[in-house]
């Protein structure tokens, strides 16, 4: 007995690290004036660093709902999620939103009175990035730069830029906050195949490069196939 157990240990690989975000037992449902809506059905997973996930799933099937609560935007109606093993409540949610995790929303949710420059380094202030040796600004620009907007663009009020423009502004502010977990929802819809390619690529690099935590939710195929873990969540429950 003793022998066959040395054996199957010998023979096992490497455990895996820890989660650094766990749902168990998340349920959610909207309570409505007439009626109330189970979005979420007891869904226990474990997201872990180093890995690129994407949440698959028909329209209204929860994907947005999932990534409010896993980002801390709300708190389930049961069960816990717990970053590196804290619950979420216990953390605070705020805190759990300013210094470990960053989201690309739909809708971009930009400061509409600043450059695209001010956004992303306001954000790097608000979440305490070292501002390193050439400043926060110059961080700032070199990660636009990456995503194809020049200084020029930069400098200019984000309602003067394009949805894609505006899009690719959210996406560098949650790019350029050093957290563990980057959630992001539909973040390539707005843009052209080469843009688009380019962010999946940035997205595949901070997971295997950076050890972050990627999870984006999509209905692209093209995005799903690139990750290393496709979700899918269908009838409140999630399966991979
Ligand atoms: N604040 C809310 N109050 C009541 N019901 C809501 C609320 N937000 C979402 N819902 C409902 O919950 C369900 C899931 O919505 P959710 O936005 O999470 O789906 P989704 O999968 O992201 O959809 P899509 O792919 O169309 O963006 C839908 O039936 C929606 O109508």
């Amino acid at each position: 007995m003793t022998a066959t157990m040395t054996t199957a240990t010998s023979t096992a690989t490497a455990p895996e690290p820890p989660p650094v975000l766990r749902l168990d037992g998340v349920s959610h449902t909207y309570i409505g004036q007439r009626r109330r809506t189970t979005v979420l059905k007891n869904i226990d997973y474990s997201f872990r660093r180093g890995t690129f996930y994407t949440v698959l799933g028909p329209s209204g099937s929860g994907k947005t709902t999932l990534l409010s609560l896993a980002s801390g935007l709300d708190a389930p109606t049961r069960g816990t999620i717990s970053f590196n093993g804290q619950d979420l409540t216990k953390l605070g949610l705020g805190r759990y939103r300013n210094k470990h995790s960053a989201t690309i929303f739909q809708h971009y949710n930009l400061l509409t009175y600043m450059t695209a420059l001010q956004n992303v380094t306001t954000a790097m202030e608000i979440t305490g990035v070292k501002p390193g040796s050439g400043g926060r600004r110059a961080r700032a620009l070199e990660l636009l730069e990456r995503v194809g907007l020049d200084k020029h663009m930069a400098t200019r009020n984000v309602m003067r830029l394009s949805g894609g423009q505006q899009q690719r502004v959210a996406i560098t502010r949650a790019l350029a906050c050093d957290v563990d977990i980057l959630f992001a929802d539909e973040p390539t819809g707005n843009l052209d195949e080469d843009t688009a390619q380019g962010i999946i690529d940035t997205f595949r690099e901070l997971a295997h490069e950076q050890d972050k935590c990627v999870v984006v939710v999509t209905h692209s195929q093209r995005l799903a196939s690139q990750s290393d873990r496709v979700l899918t969540l269908r009838k409140g429950k999630l399966t991979e």
